[in-house]
């Protein structure tokens, strides 16, 4: 009886390996376990090869929906450009503005939402004995992530999913209902992180800046990440080596180049909007914009 450890940066596999001479395909001990291993390493890299093919492959997952997206993006790579005291610097203390409402655009399985409310509650309400809460509502066009996130939410009082398609015509008057129940017009601040490069290249330009409009009627702070351009090259090649065609609108898409730029110039342009604060760039080079309703 044998054991072996083998290790890859990801995870550990323990096999536990009985053999014993003649009884694998009748080989002799050491070339049987040399057979075994081969057979092993190559399970266990399919394993991983199909896993990041899962992760990675935007045929699976053409809106960006990808399920494990946090084992490769963790919260932690936008939490710690967004300053704790983002609340209360953008005017909501707990004395005197109220329930704060918070909305989180394309949320996939909750975990950047989740940790983003206790990345801000926590700082919101110190030195307070206010009763005065914060909510958070996250939504996301895959009903199976949402499904997820609403399995692992730990303040299901305080913190909602839903699934929705913000490019849908009745995402708004959904949203406008929800504000309703706590007699507001606008979230005090509505997140949406690496999703408008996904509604870009499956609905065009126009819906590109559909969504912008769309984000800047529902709030008073808007944080933004956009994905940069080279995101969208990565996206279609990838695609493409998988012998599927091109995302229904990338080759014809005029706004191209500087998505932040484009973005910013949008909502500066049309939507009153101001660029309020820039967080700086995530490792993957995607800047975190803060804009105020002007
Ligand atoms: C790359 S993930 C980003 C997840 C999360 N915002 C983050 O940055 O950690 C993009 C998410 O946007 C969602 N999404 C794409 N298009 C959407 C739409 N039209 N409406 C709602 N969610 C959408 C996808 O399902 C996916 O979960």
């Amino acid at each position: 009886m044998i054991n072996y450890t083998l290790t890859n940066d990801k995870f550990r596999i323990f096999f536990l390996i009985h053999c014993s001479a003649g009884n694998i395909h009748g080989i002799s001990e050491p070339e049987g376990i040399i057979l075994m291993m081969d057979k092993m390493a190559s399970a266990s890299k399919h394993v991983r090869l199909h896993n990041l093919a899962k992760k990675e492959d935007p045929g699976s997952a053409p809106y960006g929906n990808f399920i494990n997206y946090y084992t490769f993006n963790p919260p932690e790579n936008r939490l710690s450009l967004i300053p704790t005291t983002l609340l209360k610097d953008i005017g909501c203390h707990p004395d005197s503005s109220g329930t704060v409402l918070m909305l989180d655009v394309g949320c996939n399985t909750g975990d950047l939402s989740i940790a983003l409310y206790k990345h801000l509650f926590q700082e919101w309400r110190s030195e307070s004995n206010s009763s005065n809460y914060v909510y958070l509502l996250g939504l996301d066009l895959d009903q199976d992530l949402i499904l997820r996130a609403q399995d692992s939410n730990p303040f299901p009082q305080k913190i909602q999913f839903l699934s929705l398609d913000i490019t849908q015509l009745d995402s708004q008057a959904k949203l406008i209902s929800y504000l309703e129940k706590f007699g507001r017009r606008h979230f005090h601040l509505c997140t949406c992180f690496a999703v408008t490069m996904w509604v870009h290249l499956n609905h065009g330009d126009t819906a590109f800046f559909a969504l912008l409009s769309q984000l800047a009627s529902l709030c008073e702070y808007l944080l933004l990440e956009v994905q940069p351009w080279k995101c969208y090259r990565s996206a279609a090649r990838r695609l493409r080596k998988l012998g599927r065609n091109d995302f229904d609108h990338f080759k014809m898409l005029a706004v191209r180049g500087d998505m932040a730029a484009h973005a910013k110039e949008h909502l500066e342009k049309w939507c009153s909007m101001e660029l309020a604060q820039s967080f700086g760039s995530t490792s993957w080079d995607r800047s975190l914009m803060l804009f105020k309703r002007r």
